[in-house]
């Protein structure tokens, strides 16, 4: 039977191809994401990098974070929303990928200055970054450490920041309670973890592979 209180879901999936369709990448971002196929990197959908870009232009984001450079793809959509001298702090332990990455923003003529990459594990990186210094975390490593990184995401987080993880839902076993593999769980504790921090608004946002997004109240 369906829920009165709200208007009748449509089917999810048709809901997200939707979504994603709705998002046409230009041959730059194609590009990163070729770059990223033959590396083997994972990235962000279409609609997640336009939400990615969303999420900075609503924070007039002018320093952001991101904990997984990939090939730049979603370091790209950031910047394009964020603040034209905005400056992305972004960390991989993989120095390949970071040449990758160079070589997007160089090819979408995002000045040197505006990105920092970081080569290194995200657990020695963060902590020398500075407390509630960024406007926006985007959270996008191994699934297993999400619980590490929402903790130091917080701390780095200004009052009205953004905090957005993505593969929230861990490849769509999250909500089945069956699932008791490593990433499952730390996924879980992830979300339980932003859930009772009082600090946080959060949400789920269904879009690629699940975002977790949760703003710093004032
Ligand atoms: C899913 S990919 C990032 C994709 C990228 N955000 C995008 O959509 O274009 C995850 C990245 O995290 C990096 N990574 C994995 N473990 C890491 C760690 N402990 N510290 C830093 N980077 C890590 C990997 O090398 C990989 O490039």
């Amino acid at each position: 039977m369906s829920d009165p209180s709200h208007d009748q879901f449509p089917d999810p999936r048709s809901l997200a191809a939707y979504a994603e369709s709705a998002i046409v990448e230009d041959d730059i971002l194609l590009g990163a994401r070729e770059r990223a196929v033959e590396l083997g990197a994972p990235t962000i959908s279409p609609a997640v990098g336009a939400a990615l870009s969303l999420f900075a232009t609503l924070t007039n984001a002018k320093a952001v974070v991101e904990i997984g450079t990939g090939a730049g793809l979603s370091g790209m959509w950031l910047l394009g929303g964020m603040t034209p001298e905005g400056i992305l702090t972004t960390i991989d332990v993989e120095a390949e990928h970071h040449r990758a990455a160079r070589q997007g923003f160089v090819a979408a003529g995002i000045a040197p200055s505006r990105t920092r990459l970081i080569n290194g594990r995200a657990a020695e990186v963060l902590p020398r970054l500075a407390d509630e210094s960024y406007d926006l975390i985007f959270v996008n490593g191994a699934i297993i450490d999400q619980p590490r990184y929402v903790g130091e995401g917080v701390r780095l987080l200004r009052p009205g920041g953004v905090l957005v993880v993505h593969n929230a839902a861990a490849d769509g076993r999250i909500a089945d309670p069956e699932r008791t593999d490593p990433d499952t769980v730390a996924a879980r504790e992830a979300a339980v973890a932003i859930s009772e921090d009082e600090s946080l608004t959060p949400v789920v946002i269904p879009l690629g592979s699940g975002l977790l997004v949760a703003a710093k109240r004032r």
